[in-house]
This record gives C-alpha cells, sequence and structure tokens, in this order.
C-alpha cells in the first residue's frame, strides 16, 4: 500500500493532525460545521457533556454528546480554501492509519451538516428563515484541483448556469448535498441552489469603493432558473463542502440562517437570537434522525 508523504499528511508532536489538532478518536461519526469560531459553544452548550474542547488558528473542536448521540462541532472559518484544509483532515483523520501512512481498508463516512449564515437573493426569502441547499454552484475555484464525478443532473445544472454567464468571466462547478442526509433533514425545511462565492463583496454583488467588473452578476443569479429552481441564496463555503464530501464519500448538508435579504436591502435586527433558534432546532433533528 502507499505510504502517504511526511510533507503531503503532517503531524504534530503528539500525533495530532497538522492543522485542526485533532487525534484519530476525537471525532464523531456527525460532524456540525460552523464557519464561525464564536459559534461552536453556541452550539456545544446544548451538548449534556463536553469530552473535549481543542484548536488552532480558527479550527476549534468541540466533541460530547446529547443522549447517546455522539457529535463534534468544529469551526471552519471563512471560504472554501479553509473548506479544503478540515475536510481532508477531517477524513485523514477517520480514513487513515496516520501511524502507517496508509488509507484504511474500511473507509468511514461522517454525516456531516452546516450550521451557517447566508443572503438571500430573491425578495420572497424570509430574513430569519432557516434554507438547506440541495446543490450548490460553486463559483470558487478549489473543485478545479479536484476529480469529481458528476451526475447527470449535475452536468445539466452546469451546463444551463454556464448557458447564463456572459463568456469568459466566470469558471463554475456545481456539487450536490448528501442525498441520504438531505432526505433525513430536510423534510419540512426550504431547499434551494446555493452559490458559493470566492469572497463577501464584489464576488457576492456588494459595492462599497473598490470597482466591481460583474455588474450583472446579481441579476443573472436572481433571474437563472434551471427546470423551475432558482437560485435561492449566496454564501462562502457550502461548494467546497458539497465537493470535496462526494469525493471523500461522506454525506454533507448545508443549513443557512438567511441574514440578508439582497433583494429587499434588509439584515436581519436579531442575528444571534434567530442562529440559537435554529440551532436548537437543528440538533434536535439531527439527534432524531441522522
Ligand atoms: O456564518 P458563516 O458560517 O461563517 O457563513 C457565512 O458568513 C461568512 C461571511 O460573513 C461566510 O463564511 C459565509 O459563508
Ligand atoms: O449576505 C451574506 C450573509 C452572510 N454570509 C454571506 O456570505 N453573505
Amino acid at each position: 500500500m502507499n505510504r502517504i508523504a511526511e510533507t503531503d499528511l503532517i503531524l504534530n508532536a503528539d500525533g495530532s493532525i497538522y492543522h485542526l489538532n485533532l487525534c484519530p478518536g476525537d471525532v464523531a461519526d456527525t460532524v456540525i460545521t460552523v464557519g464561525d469560531p464564536d459559534r461552536v459553544s453556541e452550539v456545544s452548550k446544548y451538548f449534556d457533556h463536553i469530552e473535549l474542547k481543542k484548536g488552532k488558528r480558527e479550527f476549534i473542536t468541540h466533541t460530547g454528546t446529547i443522549g447517546t448521540k455522539r457529535l463534534t462541532v468544529i469551526s471552519t472559518g471563512i471560504g472554501t480554501d479553509n473548506i479544503d484544509i478540515v475536510f481532508n483532515e477531517l477524513d485523514a483523520l477517520v480514513n487513515i492509519d496516520l501511524a502507517a501512512r496508509t488509507v484504511n481498508r474500511t473507509l468511514r463516512s461522517l454525516n456531516i451538516i452546516r450550521i451557517g449564515t447566508s443572503g438571500a437573493v430573491q425578495a420572497d426569502i424570509e430574513l430569519d428563515s432557516l434554507l438547506l441547499s440541495s446543490a450548490a454552484i460553486g463559483l470558487d475555484p478549489l473543485m478545479h484541483y479536484y476529480q469529481q464525478i458528476l451526475t447527470g443532473d449535475e452536468h445539466s445544472l452546469l451546463s444551463a448556469f454556464n448557458a447564463a454567464l456572459p463568456k469568459s468571466t466566470l469558471l463554475p462547478y456545481v456539487a450536490s448535498a448528501g442525498r441520504q442526509l438531505l432526505a433525513a433533514l430536510g423534510k419540512d425545511e426550504r431547499q434551494g441552489i446555493t452559490v458559493t462565492a470566492p469572497g463577501f463583496y464584489s464576488p457576492q454583488g456588494r459595492q462599497i469603493r473598490a470597482a466591481t467588473i460583474v455588474p450583472q452578476l446579481m441579476d443573472i443569479v436572481r433571474q437563472f432558473n434551471f427546470n423551475g429552481q432558482r437560485i435561492t441564496n449566496l454564501e462562502m463555503e457550502t461548494s467546497g463542502i458539497y465537493g470535496l464530501a462526494a469525493a471523500l464519500g461522506h454525506q454533507a448538508v448545508s443549513c443557512n440562517v438567511i441574514l440578508a435579504n439582497r433583494a429587499t436591502q434588509v439584515f436581519s435586527k436579531q442575528p444571534v437570537r434567530v442562529m440559537d433558534y435554529y440551532i436548537r432546532h437543528l440538533l434536535e433533528k439531527i439527534v432524531a434522525t441522522v
């Protein structure tokens, strides 16, 4: 079996993995990712018992239990460049023998749920509501560095979005939610197609002082229609989460609290209270169904 080089899979002196600072036993089969490191304790405060708290840089991890359900909550920071680190290292922790530096014979598949924040692009999507991404269109570059095997539906969505873009401006890719996990968590929840942007300002159609060269981006996103499905929201991690989860054999679903409505230009008056409400809602659902 191929031995993975010390410079490809880097371990710290205590045997933990380079950025996440975690050891293999530290990760539960159900993993909640959040962008904001401060949101980790906002999730784990609802655990009955916290067995570990570790961290390095923006990657804070708490593992514990609610009843008999073991859960890990980890912060990714902002952007799909961080998702590259978090997903490759989480996968290494559960699927690689770190001592032998070889891939395990039996692979573990994690259930990974993002609890994030997002901006809606359609006027009728209520502020302070929850939205689950059935698929993501990535305007970030991450999955252009990995082999992706697309389904027929993903190919069709990508072709349709490419056709809506002006020639040679952006290079999108498409990735979908884990089918079984979405079936478990998506019941009675609003679902939509999410665009993942490689930035918060011009890449999401915001204009402060620096001039944008894609002024038509928001109109294209808002007007796009794929067999009756619309693009619903913008954020910064979901395409990478879905792309890498599929590439590594994990199930992932991205759940986002809508804090901004870009069409009506309003921002939530109560972001902390609303996030707390949906953390409790999703934890109940995860414990009951995942
Ligand atoms: O609240 P989180 O999970 O960080 O998610 C959203 O908020 C950040 C931008 O403010 C980006 O990470 C975006 O995806
Ligand atoms: O508009 C928004 C709100 C939250 N997060 C984003 O990336 N965009």
